[in-house]
């Protein structure tokens, strides 16, 4: 890349190649000694690069890499101890090592919510490849909230598109559809 723009370490690098007999792995916490450990059974859906603040971002990063599983097939299998919930009023509840600081999952206890049902994981913490690759990047414009400078969003935005990651400042056009359908069908705009 012609420019020293960092999206994310793994993303920089080349995300690896999905398999499509991922099934799902373990994900690991960072923390060398009695690493937390959550069980995922499942591939990855909507994965994409997020730019919010509340999202977990590895060392440098300026955008977290995040996606969906059904949170039936999340379980933690060791050092649940050590997990701590961030901002128990959050929509999205995210359970975090309380050592490394790594964000483990996060999970919408609201059944009223589009995305109820959904656990948000970052696959990069598999130890396992062949996880969907991100589709897209989110929130990109929140990036600034973090302390990047307007001026170098042109710079983000394109390096995002090299990368085919198209650049939004919500989520993609369907997942805003999907959220806004929800909402018709709660008020009745549309039938449910
Ligand atoms: N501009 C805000 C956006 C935060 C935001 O809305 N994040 C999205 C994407 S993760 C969300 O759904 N948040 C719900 C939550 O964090 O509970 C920020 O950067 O803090
Ligand atoms: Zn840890
Ligand atoms: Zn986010």
């Amino acid at each position: 890349m012609d420019n020293a723009v960092s999206i994310h370490p793994v993303i920089d690098r080349g995300t690896p190649r999905e398999d499509s007999g991922f099934r799902g792995g373990t994900l690991a916490c960072k923390c060398s000694q009695d690493p937390v450990q959550v069980r995922v059974d499942a591939q990855v859906a909507h994965n994409h690069a997020c730019g919010c603040t509340k999202c977990w971002k590895p060392e440098g990063a300026l955008f977290s890499m995040v996606a969906v599983v059904p949170r039936e097939k999340v379980s933690v299998t060791a050092n649940e101890n050590k997990l701590d919930t961030i901002d128990s009023g959050a929509v999205i509840q995210r359970h975090a090592c309380r050592d490394c600081g790594v964000h483990m999952y996060g999970r919408i206890e609201n059944r009223d919510h589009p995305f109820y049902g959904l656990d948000f994981i970052h696959p990069e913490l598999f130890r396992e490849e062949g996880w969907a690759p991100p589709e897209f990047a989110a929130f990109v414009s929140s990036i600034i909230e973090s302390g990047t400078p307007p001026e170098q969003m042109d710079d983000v935005r394109s390096d995002l598109r090299r990368r085919g990651l198209e650049p939004y400042d919500c989520l993609s056009p369907p997942l805003m559809d999907v959220i806004a359908t929800h909402t018709a069908k709660a008020s009745g705009a549309l039938r449910a």
